[in-house]
């Protein structure tokens, strides 16, 4: 569980404004959903929270401490993981054998000795229950269907114990079935981990947020429940105007 707090954030691009003066926190264990119109500067967000993109001013503090000058790896080192739109995973291995490649990923020497990796092998079937991928752990990932693909890339961020998680749209190209499966894998993982996740599907917006922010021309526009958004006026018109 991780709190983030960010902080009058600012990047540009050449002279493009694409995060401008953007501040919000996210609590333990809560899920945050950001939304907004096309180049409104919610991917950018994430890239700035992982350390994809540095920032041009502005803090970014997960637990009080400031990360935002961190390099990427640095920053999954302290349990920021996030999960791009196209899955990373290693088609030719199985799905075991991709939480293993995360699990290695870990920071220290812990994982090394034997006693830890038996807890180890506990935790990663606890974490492919979580993701519906038990039955399928010796299964080569390159046969899985696009959501167990996504999933096992939620699972392989879990083996590597990052514990807030960002992910750009989650649910794109996913059948329904898949959409609500994962909201639920989600609504699993809130309480343990923090989740902000950028997505268009508002029925699952709905499912999963605890909280929305709404962004805009690189900064908040609105913040509130599903009603309090969907009843807001700004919204609205910032829609309309794309
Ligand atoms: N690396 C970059 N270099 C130059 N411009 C960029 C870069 N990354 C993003 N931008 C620009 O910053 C603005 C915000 O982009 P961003 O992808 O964050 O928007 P978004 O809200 O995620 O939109 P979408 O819903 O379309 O993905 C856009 O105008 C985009 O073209």
């Amino acid at each position: 569980m991780e709190h983030l707090q960010v902080t009058d954030l600012h990047v540009e691009f050449g002279g493009l404004r694409a995060v401008d003066g953007l501040t919000f926190d996210v609590a333990q264990g809560e899920i945050l959903c950001l939304l907004g119109p096309n180049g409104a500067g919610k991917s950018t967000t994430l890239d700035l929270i992982c350390g994809k993109t540095q920032p041009t001013g502005g803090s970014i503090r997960v637990n009080g401490v400031e990360v935002s000058r961190l390099l990427e790896f640095r920053r999954a080192r302290l349990g920021i993981g996030r999960k791009f739109q196209v899955p990373s995973v290693y088609k030719d291995l199985t799905v075991i054998e991709n939480l293993s490649v995360a699990r290695s990923r870990r920071p220290g020497i812990w994982h090394a000795l034997t006693r830890l990796s038996l807890r180890h092998s506990k935790d990663m079937d606890h974490i492919l229950e979580l993701v519906s991928l038990k039955d399928k752990s010796h299964d080569q990932a390159g046969n899985l269907s696009h959501g167990e693909t996504q999933w096992l890339e939620i699972a392989m961020l879990l083996a590597q114990d990052s514990r807030l998680i960002l992910m750009d749209e989650p649910t794109a190209g996913m059948t329904i079935q898949e959409t609500q499966r994962t909201a639920e894998i989600f609504r699993s993982l809130s309480g343990s981990h923090t989740l902000v996740v950028v997505e268009h599907d508002m029925s699952f917006v709905r499912n999963v947020a605890d909280r929305i922010i709404v962004m805009n021309r690189g900064t908040k526009l609105a913040e509130g429940s599903i009603e309090e958004i969907e009843a807001n006026e700004d919204v609205k018109t910032a829609y309309l105007g794309h």
